[in-house]
């Protein structure tokens, strides 16, 4: 049994820069939105985020497992962040009600693990 996406949502993917302490767009170039997908493993019991551009080259920009017990911090309706062990993510969403949509299917995922 594949993968199946709960939420499919448009966001700039962006990473936390310890040594620079600056937010920095995932993946290369320049900021840019990208389909951010949850997609649930029925058979392995695992959530993850992926996150490819949208433009042409489709380009994978975040590949998160989505771990039992972590934090989903709603810094604001349009930005999310949390914790993986070696960074820290971060969600624009292009509107309040994707940053909404994402929420609910991330605690939905967190509340399933
Ligand atoms: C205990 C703990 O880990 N705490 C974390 C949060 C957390 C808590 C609980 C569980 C997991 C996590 Cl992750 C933590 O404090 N971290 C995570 C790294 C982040 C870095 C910078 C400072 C600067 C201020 C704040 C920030 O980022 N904030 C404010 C809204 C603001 C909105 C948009 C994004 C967009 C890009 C940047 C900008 O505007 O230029 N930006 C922002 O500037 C955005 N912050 C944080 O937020 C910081």
């Amino acid at each position: 049994m594949g993968e199946s996406s709960i939420c499919q949502v448009r966001a700039t993917v962006m990473l936390y820069d310890e040594s620079t302490k600056r937010w920095v767009p995932a993946g290369s170039d320049s900021p840019a939105l990208s389909r951010v997908h949850i997609y649930h493993s029925s058979s392995a019991h695992t959530f993850r985020v992926v996150g490819r551009k949208l433009q042409a080259d489709q380009q994978v920009v975040i590949n998160c497992p989505i771990l039992k017990g972590m934090k989903y911090n709603q810094a604001t309706a349009n930005f999310h962040q949390w914790r993986d062990p070696k960074q820290v993510w971060g969600l624009n969403f292009s509107s309040k009600e994707d940053g909404a949509a994402f929420a609910k299917a991330m605690l939905y995922a967190l509340d399933a693990l």
